[in-house]
């Protein structure tokens, strides 16, 4: 009837696509009764789905799911004209054998390697190899068998998909809608090697800002280290290595979190300065310049959770024994000199709202997080974004002086030390 039709299926025993066309949910073929074949055969026949496994021991296989009928490969084959590859790569020879039983058909390749980049070719581009007649598509590999039978699929929604035939990427695409996936289509059967290396991949965006992060935490931790430990060590001979369990940290977290800050928003900087440099906006930038801009959002998220370590740190100052000591012996040396120092409106005033900008500070640093959450941002528009953000911004680069005024609270009564 259609021609589209008669593409997609152009051998003898192939099942006529517009069966397919006419009823919404056709017969699917699986090859394989392992994990992937019966979870995914399982999700099929809940969907509407007529579920037909191909299988080398189609009698003894009582593991399928109930509703779906087993046979061997070719018998399996010739009713559907879609048959998905549950079966690892290593094993796509015996394929070779049932060429024109498959001839015309679709051949969904599910597989995974164990390694990224494993053989020379991707495993789908094997498998259009082994089988030229056939139209490949690569899906489904990065949903994993527990997510589909237990039904927790939010977190792994998306099916990558990429072939070479539009008509058949869009059947493959059609089942995975009816499933409650979302399809993504990736392109050509090229993209089937990325697809392959996305489950294989160790957060890829986060290594470049752990790497920063690391190296920021060793060099600001290492000059603490010096400055408040050895240094008073060698010269009046002091012990303060109990320093290194809170205080050093407590210093290193906001000043590398607000390191991280400012390299999240430097590169957008300096990109207009190259575009303003070269005149115009159409020219690649650098490859560091890229790789950076890429991972700002990793960056924020790790000065975030800088952010929150330096106010739980905070917060327990007041049951440090250290700290206890110390205002114990403050009042204890009034006592002895029978002296009381007044209060102090003006270190009031100072310590509040020292505590007051690292309250809101933190506050405006959590909302430049929130608002960079996908789910967020996509609730707001354009300028809302930019307003938020940038105000924010705005706010917490220019309370840096926090430090600063517990440097002379610190100094001058010990009192806010112990706040902070
Ligand atoms: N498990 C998972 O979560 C996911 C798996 N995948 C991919 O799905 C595919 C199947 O994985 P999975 O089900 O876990 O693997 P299993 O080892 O559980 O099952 C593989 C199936 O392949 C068939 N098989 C094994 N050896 C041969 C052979 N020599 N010739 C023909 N068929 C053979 C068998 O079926 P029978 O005995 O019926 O012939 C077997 O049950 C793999 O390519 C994997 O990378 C993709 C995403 C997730
Ligand atoms: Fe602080």
């Amino acid at each position: 009837m259609r021609k589209d039709s008669e593409e997609m299926c152009d051998s003898s025993n192939c099942f006529p696509l517009q069966a397919m066309e006419s009823a919404k949910l056709e017969t699917v073929c699986i090859f394989g009764t392992g994990d992937f074949g019966r979870s995914l055969g399982l999700k099929l026949l809940q969907c509407g789905y007529s579920v037909i496994f191909g299988s080398r021991n189609p009698k003894s296989s009582n593991l399928v799911p109930k509703g779906a009928e087993i046979l061997n490969h070719a018998e399996a084959a010739k009713k559907s004209a879609i048959i998905i590859i549950a079966v690892h790569r290593e094993h796509y020879d015996f394929l070779r054998g049932l060429a024109d039983v498959l001839k015309g058909k679709v051949l969904v390749d599910v597989s995974n390697n164990l390694k990224i980049n494993q053989y020379p070719e991707s495993n789908a581009d094997y498998l259009a190899g082994l089988l030229p007649g056939c139209k490949v598509v690569k899906a489904f590999n990065t949903v994993s068998a527990w997510a589909l039978q237990s039904g927790t699929l939010d977190a792994s929604r998306q099916v990558f998909l990429c072939g070479n035939d539009a008509k058949a990427k869009e059947a493959v695409m059609e089942i995975a809608r009816s499933l409650g996936l979302m399809p993504l289509d990736q392109g050509s059967l090229l993209a089937a090697n990325e697809i392959e290396n996305y489950p294989l991949q160790l957060f890829p965006m986060w290594r470049l800002p752990c790497y920063i992060c690391a190296v920021f935490t060793v060099l600001i931790f290492l000059y603490c280290l010096v400055t408040e430990v050895f240094h008073p060590l060698a010269t009046r001979k002091e012990d303060t290595s109990y320093l290194i369990a809170i205080s050093i940290p407590n210093r290193v977290f906001p000043v590398v979190s607000l390191i991280l800050l400012a390299l999240c928003y430097l590169p957008g900087i300096l990109a207009a300065i190259i575009q303003l440099y070269k005149g115009t906006k159409y020219s690649r930038f650098p490859d560091w310049l890229d790789q950076w801009m890429l991972c700002r959002k990793q960056l924020g998220l790790v000065a975030l959770a800088y952010a929150f370590l330096h106010a739980i740190y905070t917060l327990v100052m007041p049951i440090r024994y250290y700290v206890r000591w110390w205002t114990n012996s403050y009042l204890i040396t009034q006592i002895k000199d029978n002296a009381t120092y007044p209060f102090s409106n003006y270190y009031a005033w100072l310590s509040d709202s020292y505590v007051a900008l690292g309250i809101l500070g933190f506050f405006f640093y959590v909302l430049l997080g929130i608002t960079s959450l996908p789910s967020v941002s996509n609730a707001v528009n354009w300028r809302e974004f930019r307003f938020v953000q940038v105000s924010t911004l705005y706010f917490l680069l220019h309370n840096p002086n926090k430090h600063y005024i517990f440097k002379i609270c610190d100094c001058n009564t010990g009192f806010v030390f112990i706040i902070e």
